[in-house]
């Protein structure tokens, strides 16, 4: 077994918190790396599990990582780039879904890649369909093999015009990483437009890749031969900002996330304050805080960029068992994320999920059986339980709903949070939170 988090609730987290750099766009930037023919430089790097797989795998292909141990820097260098064992692959990929971006720039490089089967938060079935239909569009082979699929292109990867169904980070992600060395133009409709991706963007033009944005969901990549390495700081972690927030939120507390950004956050504030909870944006970050009273029930949605963060979902809906009246959220994103639910309830929540879509937007689950939509009655009481980590964010939110409630909880299964959530005991404990870790 690993390691017990004990969390005696009831104590409100104040202090200040600092944000890394976003989980959703470091692990992709030091994928990006592999593209140039000299070494790239990434700042404000988040010590989180992500980083540490993907660092191993770009090393076993044969690019020298090198970390400043002053502020963290990383220094990758792809000059002497080569093949790994499917074996080393495999065990280096951890639970991480980053791997599957290696394709167009290993492709790139060694002509072949070897992708093993992912991991990542088990939150609805998580398909890689869209990833391979556009790398075939590109003139690539995939083969399945043993614990994962080997990809070629005999031909070299060509740019074409794809459109995909639904705006897929990873998908636009994988459309920007294969193009920007393919032969000749891409354009991609329908991509993701969310602020990790326009990030990711800005870094390869750094590197010189010829790239723009249009309206209406469209990207345009012009390939080139060659591309140089970039000197890139990421952007600030927006999911973690947000649960520290409704951190704040549920313990009638008062957080400074420091580095917080506004515009990154522009759906996730409007919700803050429709619920009640009160934020100040200052110069070098965003203070949020519980202004005392009651907290509002809300009718919610999550949706891709610019609305409601799916991965702001689980700790908001913890808030939402703190407001007096029934709340009402459609997960759109995925089919599977409320599964956390569960443990809340032992807890002492009132939550109910649904099959139905409860809300406006259309949404491809509603047929289909998922329990995507979820009713929240509160305020509720909370009382310590005994926990096991589902995922990412529904483990946040199950320590947020441990530190509100009455008692204590023992919380298993917790390594999963530092995929996403650095130095976050830590973080706990600067905030004044009362938890003990124990072998
Ligand atoms: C490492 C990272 O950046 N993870 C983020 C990324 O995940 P990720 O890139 O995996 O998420 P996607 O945007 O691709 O997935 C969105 C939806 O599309 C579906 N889909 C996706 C690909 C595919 O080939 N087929 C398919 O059906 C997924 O099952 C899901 O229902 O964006 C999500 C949506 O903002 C976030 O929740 C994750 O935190
Ligand atoms: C779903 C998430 O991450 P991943 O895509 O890495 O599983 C998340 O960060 O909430």
């Amino acid at each position: 077994m690993g390691k017990v988090l004990t969390i005696h609730g009831g104590v409100p987290l104040e202090g200040t918190v600092r944000v890394g750099g976003a989980k959703n766009l470091v692990p992709k930037a030091m994928v990006a790396a592999l593209l140039g023919d000299t070494p790239s430089v990434l700042r404000n790097v988040p010590e989180i599990k992500d980083v540490t797989v993907v660092r191993n795998l770009l090393e076993i292909h044969g690019v020298k990582v090198d970390q400043d141990p002053e502020t963290g820097d990383l220094t990758m260098d792809p000059s002497q780039a080569k093949s790994a064992s499917n074996q080393a692959i495999d065990a280096h990929a951890g639970d991480s879904r980053i791997p599957i971006l290696f394709c167009g720039p290993l492709i790139h490089s060694l002509g072949e890649a070897f992708i093993p089967d992912l991991g990542g938060c088990r939150i609805g079935d998580r398909p890689i369909d869209f990833h391979l239909e556009v790398l075939r569009e590109f003139g690539a082979v995939v083969d399945k093999a043993v614990d994962g699929i080997r990809i070629s292109a005999p031909l070299g990867l060509k740019g074409a015009k794809v459109h995909l169904k639904y705006p897929s980070v990873g998908t636009t992600e994988q459309v920007l990483l294969s193009a920007v060395r393919a032969k000749g133009v891409t354009e991609v409709s329908n991509a993701a437009i969310e602020p990790e991706i326009l990030d990711l963007i800005s870094l390869l033009q750094k590197m010189g890749a010829i790239i723009s944005v249009h309206r209406d969901r469209i990207i345009r990549i012009q390939g080139v031969d060659k591309l140089s390495g970039y000197d890139h700081t990421a952007l600030p972690d927006r999911n973690e900002a947000a649960s520290w927030a409704s951190a704040a939120l549920v313990t009638k507390g008062d957080i400074f996330v420091q580095d917080a950004q506004q515009r990154d956050l522009t759906a996730f504030l409007h919700v803050y304050r429709q619920i009640g909870g009160e934020f100040e944006v200052k110069s070098n970050g965003i203070r949020f805080y519980h202004p005392g009273g009651d907290l509002n029930p809300l009718i919610l949605e999550t949706d891709v960029h610019p609305g409601f963060m799916t991965d702001w979902q689980q700790p908001l809906v913890v808030a939402l068992t703190q407001a007096s009246g029934v709340s009402v959220i459609h997960e759109t994103v995925y089919e599977n994320r409320f599964g956390f639910t569960d443990a809340l309830v032992r807890m002492g929540a009132t939550v109910q999920v649904h099959t139905d879509c409860l809300g406006s937007t259309p949404c491809r689950f509603g047929q289909r059986n998922f329990k995507h939509s979820a009713v929240v009655v509160g305020p509720a009481q909370l009382s310590g339980a005994e926990i096991d980590v589902p995922d990412l964010r529904g483990g946040f939110s199950h320590l947020i709903a441990a530190l509100a409630a009455d008692g204590t909880s023992r919380v298993t299964g917790i390594e999963l949070i530092n995929r996403g959530y650095e130095h976050f005991m830590e973080k706990l404990t600067a905030l004044g939170a009362n938890v003990e870790l124990s072998e």
